[in-house]
């Protein structure tokens, strides 16, 4: 599936007065590709992810999957889109902590009236190195233990798109890696990854990286690698700085 979106702005009512989050974003991913979201702190990296896949409506602009402007879409033909074609790696996990790990992989299934298959359930935790974990409790899982049930339930419907905010944010190296892995095989077999981090590394599974700062795309790389993507990083984070200070001083 592919994902695009035009002019992308985003206003929040904070309580100090508005804020901009995303002041005119353009996103291009064609079908297949794997794309990382960078930027510092703050500068929209979620917000466009929840604009792009249909959970948050941007202030102006459009966002469409497929060619498929979301705004034209009703509620329930959204709410199928969503079920059905994406799946979403929020950042704070959200699991339920009444379920067990399996059960939460197979919430999305279940909210679509659909039958989970066990043995899928227990190849997507073992994909994700939780062979065996299937009956625990979040509470009884670590953080990053938590992040790769919530990886695996994001998978489970077989998504054409997958969305993932820091989903190696809480994991050590190995898992991280295993989770990129995946990511990666799963755009090599044609299922498009959008993905923000924090990390070089992590980028530098994808094809392309976008930087963001303060609400706008500030630069692109395509083939990166770790050390050029780590170098840009420290270049934005320090002009984001600049500008802060000199906000700051006047
Ligand atoms: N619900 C909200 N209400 C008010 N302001 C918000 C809301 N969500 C985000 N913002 C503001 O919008 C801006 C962009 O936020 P966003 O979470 O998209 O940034 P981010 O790049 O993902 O940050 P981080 O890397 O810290 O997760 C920030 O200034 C943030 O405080």
């Amino acid at each position: 599936m592919s994902v695009r979106a035009r002019q992308l702005r985003c206003r929040f009512e904070g309580e100090g007065g508005p804020v901009d989050a995303l002041r005119g974003v353009d996103l291009d991913v064609p079908r297949g590709a794997f794309v990382a979201i960078m930027g510092p702190s703050g500068s929209g990296k979620t917000t466009l992810l929840h604009c792009a896949a249909g959970l948050r409506t941007p202030t102006s602009g459009t966002a469409e999957l497929d060619g498929v402007n979301l705004a034209e879409l009703g509620e329930a033909a959204l709410a199928e889109v969503r079920r059905r074609r994406i799946g979403f790696v929020f950042q704070a996990f959200n699991l339920l902590p009444a379920l067990t790990a399996a059960q939460n992989v197979e919430l999305p299934l279940r909210l679509d009236r659909r039958s989970p298959d066990p043995r899928r359930t227990a190849e997507l935790l073992a994909r994700v190195g939780l062979a065996g974990r299937g009956d625990h409790r979040p509470g009884q899982l670590s953080g990053g233990q938590q992040q790769r049930v919530a990886v695996a339930r994001a998978l489970v419907t077989d998504p054409e798109v997958v969305f993932a905010d820091e989903p190696t944010g809480a994991l050590d190296i190995g898992s991280a890696r295993e989770v990129l892995s995946l990511l990666r095989h799963l755009a090599d077999r044609g299922q498009t990854i959008i993905m923000v981090t924090h990390d070089p590394v992590a980028a530098s599974y994808s094809d392309s990286v976008l930087f963001l700062a303060d609400g706008l795309v500030v630069d692109r790389l395509a083939r990166p690698n770790a050390a050029t993507v780590a170098n840009r990083m420290a270049a934005l984070v320090e002009s984001a700085e600049r500008a802060a200070n000199a906000v700051g001083v006047r």
